[in-house]
Order: structure tokens, then sequence, then C-alpha cells
């Protein structure tokens, strides 16, 4: 009986121990205020999004809510009103899955908003199918949604005395890759449309997140706006939505034993965000509040140029 109970009380804290030294993850310290600023978060009515917006708006920025989902993103906007106490908190619709959204969004918002202050591009997903321009869902949402959306406002972030884009990418961009010829032959990364190719190519967009976010160091040099990238941790949200019954199956228990809590999953965007000194570390990539170097890909300067480029003609920008 007591050789049980000491296995028992040994695993126990094993999993205690595992849990809060590999899952725990860091926290974001920082009284930091933001009275006076504005910030869009992308993909906020749900997750990481939200938990990130609920921080800013307690702080005090004017937040606004870039979201595709009208109903969801107006309770999400009451939620965050409530326990913030801010008023400031606004809705503006958003698909990132639609190019002519994303210059509406941009039009509306420069329209009615005189500042913006932060940036931060958390919308994502893991799916196939495709946008309403054709392209592979994930590389259209994660990726190409999120640079026009950015190179659109760029001009009202650069009026700020200090602003910065965040854009939430993953770990997993560990796997990705990125083929140009089958961009130009298929509009995606990947050809496919199985749970494994919708897999694959949520990798290769994240991958895209650390390119973009390199090349864009390089081109804002000199200017009042850095930016950078991050894995937020391995975080109890919807991403998982689309799975397989089975695969939610396995993944479900998973997440509710080991994985950290969309509050745990915001740490490092706020710390991206608002740490005070990054900004000679522009167009890197972070993750547990701090520096991560990024793979061997993901640093080819030559690639991050080549799929500006690309994405600006694909963008119809170039
Ligand atoms: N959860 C994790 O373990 C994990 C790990 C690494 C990276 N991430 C990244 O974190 C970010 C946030 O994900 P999450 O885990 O909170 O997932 P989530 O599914 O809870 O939230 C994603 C948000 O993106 C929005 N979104 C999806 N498609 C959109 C579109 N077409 N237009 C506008 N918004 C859209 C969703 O509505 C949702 O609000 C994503 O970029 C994801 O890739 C998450």
């Amino acid at each position: 009986m007591s050789v049980l109970l000491s296995v028992l009380v040994g695993v126990l804290a094993a999993y205690i121990l595992i849990y809060y030294s590999l899952f725990k993850g860091a926290r974001f310290k920082s009284n930091v205020t933001l009275k006076g600023k504005t910030a869009i978060v992308t993909g906020s009515n749900t997750g990481i999004g939200k938990t990130t917006a609920l921080d800013l708006a307690k702080r005090g920025a004017r937040v606004i809510l870039a979201c595709r989902n009208k109903q969801k993103a107006e309770a999400a906007v009451y939620d965050i009103r409530k326990e913030s106490g801010n008023p400031e908190v606004l809705y503006m619709h958003l698909d990132l899955a639609s190019l002519k959204s994303v210059r509406d969004f941009a039009e509306n918002f420069l329209k009615s908003e005189p500042r913006l202050d932060l940036l931060i591009n958390n919308a994502g997903l893991i799916a196939s199918g495709r946008t309403e321009d054709g392209f592979g869902m994930a590389f259209g949402v994660n990726h190409l949604g999120h640079f026009l959306l950015t190179l659109l406002l760029l001009d009202r972030l650069k009026q700020a005395e200090h602003s910065r884009v965040v854009n939430v990418s993953a770990l997993l961009h560990r796997l990705g890759s990125v083929d140009f010829n089958l961009l130009n032959t298929h509009k995606d990364l990947v050809t496919g449309q199985s749970s494994w190719h919708a897999f694959r190519a949520y990798c290769h967009s994240k991958l895209c997140n650390v390119l973009f976010t390199r090349e864009l160091a390089n081109r804002l040099e000199g200017t009042s706006v850095t930016c950078y990238c991050l894995h937020p941790g391995v975080i109890a949200t919807e991403i998982g939505r689309n799975m397989g019954v089975l695969q939610k199956l396995l993944f479900l228990p998973m997440s509710k034993l080991f994985f950290l809590d969309p509050e745990g999953g915001a740490q490092t965007t706020l710390y991206c965000a608002l740490q005070e000194g990054l900004e000679p570390l522009s167009g890197r990539y972070f993750s547990s509040c701090a520096l991560q170097n990024v793979s061997a890909l993901g640093r080819d300067d030559a690639l991050a140029k080549k799929l500006w480029e690309v994405s600006e003609r694909l963008c119809g920008l170039s």
C-alpha cells in the first residue's frame, strides 16, 4: 500500500514539475500604461488574441478587435469592456480570407482612427480550403492577409513616435518551407486537402510570418516602427476547431492536462508589444518572453526578400 502511495505521489510530483518547467511559461511583468495609444489585435474574439486585447485595454489603450464574426466579436467587446472598465474597445470587421475585406478594413480604420501604435497580427488557423481570392487557406489568412494589412497601415504606424508590429508565428515554423513554384501554379504552399496537408500548410505559413518579420525589419530601418514575431507556447484555444473527431479525442485531454491557458499564451505577444528597449532586436523571434533562434530557412534573407516580392505581386501591390 505504502509503495503504491509513494508511486502515486512521485507521479504527481513529476507531473507538477514537468507542467511548471515545460508548459507554464514565462510571465510578462510591466506596469507600462497605454493611455492615448491605439492598438489593433486581429482574431481577438477568442483565444490568445482576446486575452491580449484584454491586457492592452486594462492598460488604457484604445483597442480595435479586428475580427470576421460580428456576433462573437461584439460579445468579446462586451466582456473586455466589462472586465477592463475601458469603454474604448471597439469591433471593426476584418476577414483575412478576403483581400477586399483587408482593404475595406484598412480604409475604414484610416478614415476613423487618427493614430496607430500597435498592430498585433494574431489571427491564425489550421484549415484546408481556399480563400475568397483562391489562395490556400493557411497561406492566405496567416500570411498574405496580414502582409497586406500591415503594408496598408504602415504610413499610419510611421506617424507615431514609436510603434510596433507583432506577428504571432509558431514553433512549428521549423517544419515549414516555401516552394514558389507551387505558389505560382497552385496559389498555395501544398497540394492536397487532407488534414496532414492542412498541418503542413500551417507550418509553411508560420515560416512565412518569420520571413515577413525579418524583411519588414530591414525595410523599416531608420523609421519609428519596429517589428517582432513569436511563438506563444502550447495553448488550449480553439485553434484545433477544424480537426477530425479522432484528432480531437486525442488532443482535448492533452490540452486539459498540459497546455497553457490563453492568458499564458498572450505573455510573449505582450512582451514583444510593450517591453522597453527591444528596438535593436527588430525583426527577431521570441518565445517565453525571451529571444530565440529560428530555423535555418527563417534566417534566409534572400528567401525573405523573394517572399516579400511575391506577396506584393499576389496582393496586386507591385
Ligand atoms: N494555440 C497554440 O498552441 C498556438 C501555438 C503556436 C501559435 N499559435 C498562434 O496563435 C495565434 C492565435 O491562435 P489561438 O491559439 O488563439 O487560436 P484561436 O482559434 O482560439 O484564435 C484564432 C483567431 O483567429 C481568427 N481568425 C481565423 N480566421 C480568420 C479570418 N479569416 N479573418 C479574421 N480572423 C480570423 C479566429 O476567429 C480566432 O479569433 C495564431 O496565429 C496561431 O497560429 C497558437
